[in-house]
């Protein structure tokens, strides 16, 4: 028996209960779930007993123990880790084996890329990833000095980590709701961990029985063997790409936007910023594929104007449409600036000496930048 067919023998065996889907093998995307037949709207597709989460409840209590202020994250990593060098049962050996490799998580998650290659990423990525890169260390630091854990080295550790980092689902219980912070809100599931993302996915939904995950309207299938999604989150292309390894097809992501602060913020004198910071408009310049946010164009408008009215300005004292044309005509100026250096970055990231998956991905998702500015320049020149 294949590795899915086992999963799914051992998911009916447990309760699990698939209803018009299976996992299935998807070129480039590790293995997904797919439909058998037409999905509904509003069908409940499938449901996980809470019995079978991995959560910090379930984790061995000497785990824990050796583990005092790590996080939730630390914690199911280590216990991860640990199961993963020794598996400890058949039910962990058979879910085990339908998890992308250590390989796979190397290529495609960018905090284990080489540097010359993470130094390319957009601005955006690459703040997460240093976010990322602090609570990976914190945390292995703790696991690495604690006594009685048993051996783990830095890589196989970086690979639970990872492991829990892109397949845990948010889930509370009354006592983690109340001590633990948002942040540590998480449980481990077999099967349901094998959807990937759309932002028109399925909707997931916890009680204290388990999971369901149900289709929503933009989620139905019309036949069997079409891929059928969950929705992460609302996430742009470079937090899916930091976070989870990947990024989506060309106009897809209905949540992706750019960060414009490295073209924007070096633009303010300090009184400028002061006054931005203190009203809570300094920095998270962005802009999506229809339009700048608020923040921009607020921020522009600061940027263009002579002080008596740029103050007007966060006082909410001037007139919202005066500065369209300036707000176009600085926005322009650096969406410019920011298409020529797109060009320069693609020429750097396929200088870089790395395997063609990563390269791919990093090159696309500048295309995808590439083409978002130019839209914009575009529509503000029209
Ligand atoms: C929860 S797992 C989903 C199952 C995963 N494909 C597997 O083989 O185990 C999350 C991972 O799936 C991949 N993934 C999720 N959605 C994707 C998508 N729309 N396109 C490509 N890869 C995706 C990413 O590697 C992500 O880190």
């Amino acid at each position: 028996m294949d590795s899915i067919a086992q999963l799914l023998s051992w998911a009916e065996s447990k309760g699990i209960i698939l209803n018009g889907i299976t996992p299935k093998v998807l070129p480039g995307r590790g293995i997904g779930i797919v439909s058998t037949r037409r999905i509904e709207p509003n069908e409940t597709i499938l449901t996980v007993p809470t019995h079978l989460l991995r959560t910090l409840d379930n984790t061995p209590k000497s785990i824990v123990a050796a583990l005092p202020d790590a996080t939730v994250h630390a914690i199911l990593a280590a216990s991860l880790a640990l199961d993963l060098a020794h598996p400890p049962n058949q039910d962990f050996t058979i879910w085990k084996a339908v998890f992308p490799t250590q390989a796979d998580i190397a290529t495609s998650m960018p905090i284990c890329w080489p540097p010359p290659l993470q130094d390319l990423l957009p601005s955006a990525a690459r703040a997460l990833l240093a976010k990322q890169r602090v609570k990976f260390d914190r945390d292995w630091a703790q696991v690495s000095a604690a006594d009685h854990l048993g051996p783990l080295c830095r890589e196989d550790y970086l690979y639970a980590w990872l492991l829990v980092n892109t397949r845990t689902f948010y889930h509370t219980t009354p006592r983690t709701k109340k001590d633990l912070p948002r942040d540590d809100h998480m449980a481990l599931q077999p099967v349901a961990d094998l959807f990937n993302h759309s932002p028109a996915g399925c909707t997931v939904s916890f009680t204290p029985a388990g999971f369901t995950i149900t289709a929503t309207h933009t989620s139905t299938t019309t036949g069997p063997d079409q891929e059928v999604f969950i929705r992460y989150g609302p996430h742009s292309d470079d937090f899916l790409l930091a976070e989870y390894g990947f990024t989506l097809p060309r106009g897809l992501n209905t949540f992706d936007e750019v960060c414009l602060d490295e073209y924007l913020c070096p633009r303010f004198t300090p009184a400028q910023r002061d006054a931005l910071e203190s009203r809570g408009f300094w920095g998270g310049y962005m802009l999506d594929a229809e339009t700048a946010c608020y923040r921009t164009q607020v921020a522009l408008k600061v940027s263009g104007l002579p002080p008596d009215d740029w103050a007007d300005v966060l006082e909410g004292l001037r007139d919202e449409d005066e500065d369209i044309e300036l707000v176009d005509r600085q926005l322009l100026k650096i969406l410019r600036r920011y298409a020529a250096d797109i060009e320069q970055v693609k020429v750097r990231v396929n200088d870089v000496s790395v395997g063609d998956v990563m390269r791919n991905t990093l090159r696309e998702r500048w295309q995808h930048i590439g083409e978002m500015v130019d839209n914009a320049i575009a529509r503000i020149s029209r």
